[in-house]
């Protein structure tokens, strides 16, 4: 457990060979050597064979079930170990935090492992403090003894008082802060205010520090303290709201009604009272709160900074918000003046008759959530809030709350990113609508015959070459002068039956004419005896067999082909299996938006700290899906995406073989290679500079199975694969190899592509995925969240805060070959 005092680390004695070293050497190359724990690169994951039931990595949170079993140490002893610690000349600390030396750690007298986490890893470790962006040694000196750093672990940490930032070592900082009624300050500097925004911004955030020093409740305690004391609120004179400072009484108006400003903090806002729309002085929307509200002075024109020449309630709002209007299909030319009201209704300046509502239409939701703007909480389910809680709070709560962070998942057309999407809507819960389901049931209904439809045309092809071997076979058989005998070479295992090639005919032609989609569902029932005539006669079947070698066929097609008729029917409902089988969902163009939350309070979840009293301890996700329709056209919705904290790239691994029309100039391409350039074109957009990256190598299931028989150098961009290494190589290892030097390929090109930025330590996270089987993607989920909690704390480290690194755990699941 993160609050027990970190002692130094004992020198590793040698070491049996450990599951997590046994397991790994089976994923290795034979012969290769295993590396050293702290060398490891956790960036991606792999998958182990069912037979080997191993564990992941050590990480902080099983170690901490370790720790956790061990009884907590009383809180006297507890400062009794770190007095001891801190006793004259501490030994010479390691340089850097050593690894643990054993994922076993069972002993309870054993002392925990360094602090550093090993999680998703593969970040580099952090420069030595001298080199590091943030405070310098000097600054880090403690404020009452004067000594400087003293190695990495407790003993060169420092907890700043929130008022003076004071900077306090372990042994001196229980003196210098005494009982902290009002949470981390010096004695002397107790009703003083906290001014520093960043300061601010760590307010009942949990620290490290203390949480060696003291007993979780106590700890617990001080945060509470720390959120709740009068002297830590934002004071009246620090707001300025349309211009006017607030008095007390508006503030408490403020602060008070069901729906408050969330995260208040000292700075010039504008409020805009007949809608509720509030935002920073200069910017766009940011949240809705009550409306009606008598506070600060008169909403200004340009309080947003607009400059679109249309107006809402008097002001002249920014281009995301004309967007916005403009996807809603709010007509809205120039010099036009609105009222909007706190409902949504809206209306012509003068014209006094309702409009519309900007709210009504999920699709006007999506977008605003898409470009950051706010929505009513009564219209959204991740970010509601019960206005009771405000209500009855004497904690301010809204200090707590988190924005909800955005996920993009993106891939190649059928990469398997609606599958993830669909596996993610049913992980956390969120039903289908009966509209999508019927949107869904159409779609099924109708790729039953383009499924048909290409292997009608691959059936083609097979027969004309059937045919055409015949004939040479036939030639060869015959002199010269006979003739040779054409009735042997005009069917064969490929040809249809005269009835069906005329409906074959007559399909092709219409795919052919691309009026497939206007032409169904009408046809659906009336043909749909005849599709399932087609598809059992033996020249599909025999077709169907060569699926290898049949582009563009996925592979549900034979799944749904063989229930075409009860799919057709009018009864007809998707079960879950079809749902997630399904190509695609059926989105708004191309777009959809999921929320969801993980509690942070699971077992692997050390974040207690974080989240002292707070009833929510659940971080939002949202996860935006563009599928391919929507990333045509230019990409115009990356553009237009603001915020995105990960993007979520999928690939699938099965498209190495596969042949891919580009969307535009319909030219032939390696789908693999597609895959690459669209992987490449993402990450190298301006927007997603800062933004972490986890690629997900899916169909690893397909992959397995083809590998065997199509060389990975089909492709090529692996042509320099290879297996040499791989001396008796079973399926299992030659896929398990061939997905390592993959994800090293989409690595190296993320590492050059990000050369001349200036986090060019970067990496990207590679996970491996089976989307069809749910517990894979769980993992997957898991595995980003991991990925952002890591590069919280990595950004936090840069910018010298003291985020509570425990938090950072690594549930990283690395067996990944049981389906659920
Ligand atoms: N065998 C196997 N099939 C998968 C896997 N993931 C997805 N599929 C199938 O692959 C097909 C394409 O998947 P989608 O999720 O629709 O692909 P997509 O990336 O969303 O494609 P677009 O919607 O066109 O952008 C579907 O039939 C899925 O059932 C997987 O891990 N293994
Ligand atoms: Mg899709």
């Amino acid at each position: 457990m993160s609050s027990s005092p970190s002692a130094p680390a004992p020198p590793d004695p040698p070491q049996p060979e450990t599951v997590w070293s046994r397991a790994l050497r089976k994923l290795l190359p034979a012969g290769a050597p295993v590396p050293d724990e702290d060398q490891l690169d956790y960036s991606f994951s792999v998958a182990l064979s069912a037979d080997a039931p191993v564990r992941g990595p050590p990480t902080p949170a099983s170690r901490s079930s370790n720790a956790a079993a061990a009884p907590l140490l009383p809180f006297s002893r507890h400062r009794r170990r770190i007095s001891r610690l801190l006793r004259p000349d501490p030994p010479a600390p390691p340089t850097a935090p050593s690894p643990p030396s054993s994922p076993d750690t069972s002993s309870p007298t054993s002392s925990p492992p360094p602090y550093k986490s090993p999680s998703p890893p593969s970040q580099p470790l952090p420069p030595p403090d001298s080199d590091r962006p943030g405070p310098s040694n000097k600054q880090r000196a403690c404020a009452r003894c004067s000594k400087g750093v003293m190695g990495m672990g407790i003993l060169g940490e420092r907890e700043e008082c929130l008022a003076c930032g004071a900077r306090y070592c372990a042994g001196c900082v229980l003196r210098a802060m005494g009982s902290m009624p009002e949470g981390r300050k010096c004695v002397g500097c107790i009703g003083r205010p906290v001014a520093d925004a960043r300061r601010r911004a760590r307010l009942g955030k949990g620290s490290r520090l203390l949480a060696r020093l003291l007993a979780p409740a106590e700890v617990r305690q001080v945060m509470h303290a720390e959120r709740g004391c009068a002297s830590n609120q934002v004071r009246p004179d620090e707001i300025v709201v349309n211009g006017r400072r607030l008095s007390q009484g508006e503030l408490d108006l403020l602060l008070g009604c069901a729906v408050p400003p969330v995260r208040l903090t000292p700075g010039q806002y504008w409020y805009d009272k007949d809608s509720g729309l509030w935002g920073k002085e200069g910017e766009k929307p940011d949240m809705i709160v009550s409306s009606k509200l008598n506070v600060g002075g008169k909403l200004q024109a340009d309080a947003s900074n607009g400059s679109t020449q249309v107006f809402i309630n008097g002001r002249e709002i920014t281009k995301t918000e004309l967007r916005m209007l403009k996807f809603g299909n709010v007509q809205c030319p120039r010099n036009t003046h609105f009222w909007l009201y706190d409902d949504g209704s809206y209306e012509e300046e003068g014209q006094n008759i309702i409009k519309g509502n900007i709210w009504q239409k999920a699709s006007t939701r999506l977008i605003a959530t898409l470009f950051s703007l706010p929505i009513p909480p009564g219209y959204s389910h991740g970010l509601k809030e019960d206005a009771s809680v405000y209500l009855s709070r004497f904690v301010p709560d809204y200090l707590e709350l988190k924005r909800v962070q955005k996920l993009l998942l993106v891939g190649v057309e059928g990469s398997g990113s609606s599958t993830i999407f669909k596996q993610a809507k049913f992980l956390c819960g969120s039903k289908f609508s009966r509209e999508e389901i019927l949107n869904l049931k159409l779609m099924i209904q109708s790729n039953v015959y383009r499924y048909l439809s290409t292997l009608l045309e691959w059936r083609e092809c097979f027969e004309d070459e059937a045919l055409e071997e015949g004939r040479e076979l036939d030639t060869s058989h015959y002199k010269s002068d006979e003739e040779p005998k054409v009735a042997h070479t005009k069917s064969s295992l490929y040809s249809l039956n005269e009835r069906l090639v005329h409906f074959a005919d007559w399909l092709l032609e219409i795919v052919a004419l691309g009026d497939l989609d206007a032409f169904f569902p009408a046809a659906t029932r009336e043909y749909a005896p005849l599709v399932e005539e087609v598809w059992k006669d033996p020249a599909i079947q025999a077709t169907y067999k060569r699926n290898n070698d049949l582009s563009f066929l996925p592979d549900v097609a034979s799944y749904f082909l063989e229930r075409v008729v009860e799919i057709s029917s009018n009864e007809y409902e998707p079960t879950e299996t079809d749902i997630l089988y399904a190509e695609g969902i059926n989105q708004w163009n191309g777009l959809s938006l999921l929320e969801f939350s993980f509690d942070e309070r699971g077992p692997d979840s050390n974040s207690y700290l974080d989240k002292p009293d707070n009833p929510s301890t659940e971080t939002k996700y949202q996860l935006i899906h563009i599928d391919s329709e929507g990333l045509r056209g230019g990409f115009k919705w990356l553009d237009m995406l603001e915020d995105v904290r990960a993007i979520i790239f999928c690939i699938s691994l099965a498209d190495y073989d596969q042949m891919w029309a580009h969307q535009s100039s319909g030219e032939l391409s390696n789908k693999m290679i597609a895959s690459r350039d669209l992987f490449e074109d993402v990450i190298r957009r301006p927007s997603f500079e800062d933004t972490p990256c986890v690629l997900l190598l899916n169909k690893y299931d397909t992959f397995e199975e083809k590998i065997g028989m199509v060389p990975l150098t089909v492709c090529d961009w692996f042509a320099d694969f290879s297996t040499v290494e791989l001396h008796h190589h079973t399926k299992q290892s030659l896929a398990s190899h061939a997905y390592y030097y993959i994800a090293v390929k989409f690595k190296d090109l993320y590492s050059s592509a990000l050369r001349d930025h200036r986090d060019r330590n970067r990496k990207l996270f590679v996970f491996q995925t089976r989307a069809l089987e749910r517990r894979s993607v769980e993992g997957a989920l898991g595995y980003v969240r991991e990925v952002l909690r890591w590069d919280n704390v990595r950004k936090s480290d840069v910018f010298g805060g003291s985020v509570d690194e425990s938090s950072c755990t690594c549930s990283i699941d690395i067996d990944m070959s049981t389906s659920s």
